[in-house]
């Protein structure tokens, strides 16, 4: 009996992250929870023809609490997304808070449930959860994880494009590590399971990197103020929540990149730390799934002299993104 929670289920990503779960069949009950709306999608969703029994909750009357009751794994696109102009670390002020109050909840009513974090910035919103779950006295590493699979959705339909054939997307895999903005996204393409044309100049290589690392900005931009992708990210929240849900029923060797605590696994954190050649807590790596949640961060693997730099320009965003998050909520740590 696996219970999933939406947390934000009537926005723009809630909404289609709801439905795709309502259609997973590892899911048998689906609770979505919103400031707005959650009564309403639920009804909606329930008259579809899948297992999973749906009920949809508001804050009043303990909602959030009902919500959560029972729950395996919580997914969160709660918060405001981005208009154009700005960065996603223009959303910390509102979503900060939201998040805070959410990480809150699940660490009361739900401590040992899978908690994948949309919300963004999910440098800051990540450690934000897990500061929330060590006051609570339930910080499990292995369990907290960044949703960081857009980028390795967007590299694998951007390296499909330039090899011509769109129908190769599904088994065109490249990891994408690092963080989820800008320069922190670092698309390792030199390992891309299917090689980049040969002869690719420097100069593609450098625009196809940067087309991956700035592909929020690109549906921001084309939206025009609507928003920011959804549907895409509906697509990827509900891929990366289908592993650990497999992962859950005991399926062995699930790898996905994910923007993890590196306490998750000592000794991997520790070999990625030296990799990096810094003590960062956060970092997104390949990690192997199982049924606590993470088992294993893989390391970075061989890198070509123009991923390091990207590794060693993302290092100080990052080590930033972790800073404002944890010192929101224990600024004495710092
Ligand atoms: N990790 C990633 O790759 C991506 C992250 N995002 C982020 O996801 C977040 C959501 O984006 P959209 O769905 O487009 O926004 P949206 O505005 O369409 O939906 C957000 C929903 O959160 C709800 N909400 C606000 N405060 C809440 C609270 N305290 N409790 C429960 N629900 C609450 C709103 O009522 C709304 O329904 C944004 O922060 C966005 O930047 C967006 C795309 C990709
Ligand atoms: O760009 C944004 O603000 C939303 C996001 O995280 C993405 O699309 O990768």
């Amino acid at each position: 009996m696996t219970k999933a929670v939406v947390l934000g289920a009537a926005g723009g990503i809630g909404q289609p992250l709801s439905l795709l779960l309502k259609t997973n069949p590892l899911v048998k009950e689906l609770s979505l929870y919103d400031i707005v709306h959650a009564p309403g999608v639920a009804v909606d969703l329930s008259h579809i023809a899948t297992p999973a029994k749906v009920e949809g909750f508001l804050p009043p009357n303990d909602g959030l609490k009902k919500a959560l009751t029972g729950a395996d794994i919580v997914v969160i696109p709660a918060g405001v997304p981005r208009k154009p102009g700005m960065t996603r670390d223009d959303l910390f002020k509102i979503n900060a808070g939201i998040v805070r109050d959410l990480a809150t909840g699940i660490a009361t009513v739900a401590p040992k449930a899978f908690v994948l974090v949309i919300s963004n910035p999910v440098n800051s919103t990540v450690p934000i959860v897990v500061e929330v779950f060590k006051k609570h006295g339930v910080f499990d590493p292995r369990r907290i994880f960044g949703v960081t699979t857009l980028d390795v959705v967007r590299a694998s339909t951007f390296v499909s494009e330039i090899l011509g054939d769109l129908s190769l997307t599904p088994s065109v895999s490249v990891p994408v590590v690092g963080g989820h903005s800008g320069v922190t996204i670092v698309p390792l393409l030199s390992q891309s399971t299917h090689s980049l044309p040969a002869g690719f100049a420097q100069s593609s290589l450098e625009a196809l990197t940067n087309r991956i690392q700035f592909g929020g900005d690109e549906v921001v931009k084309a939206k025009d103020g609507a928003g920011s992708a959804t549907l895409s990210m509906a697509y990827a929240g509900a891929e990366f929540a289908g592993k650990v849900l497999r992962a859950l029923k005991g399926e062995k060797g699930i790898v996905a990149p994910s923007f993890i605590n590196l306490a998750a696994d000592k000794t991997g954190g520790a070999a990625l730390q030296k990799e990096l050649g810094k003590d960062l807590e956060y970092f997104s790596a390949p990690v192997e799934l199982g049924p606590e949640g993470v088992v294993k961060i893989n390391g970075l693997g061989k890198l070509s002299d123009y991923e390091k730099g990207l590794i060693a320009a993302a290092l100080p965003e990052l080590e930033t993104n972790i800073d404002t998050g944890v010192s929101f909520i224990s600024p004495a740590k710092l």
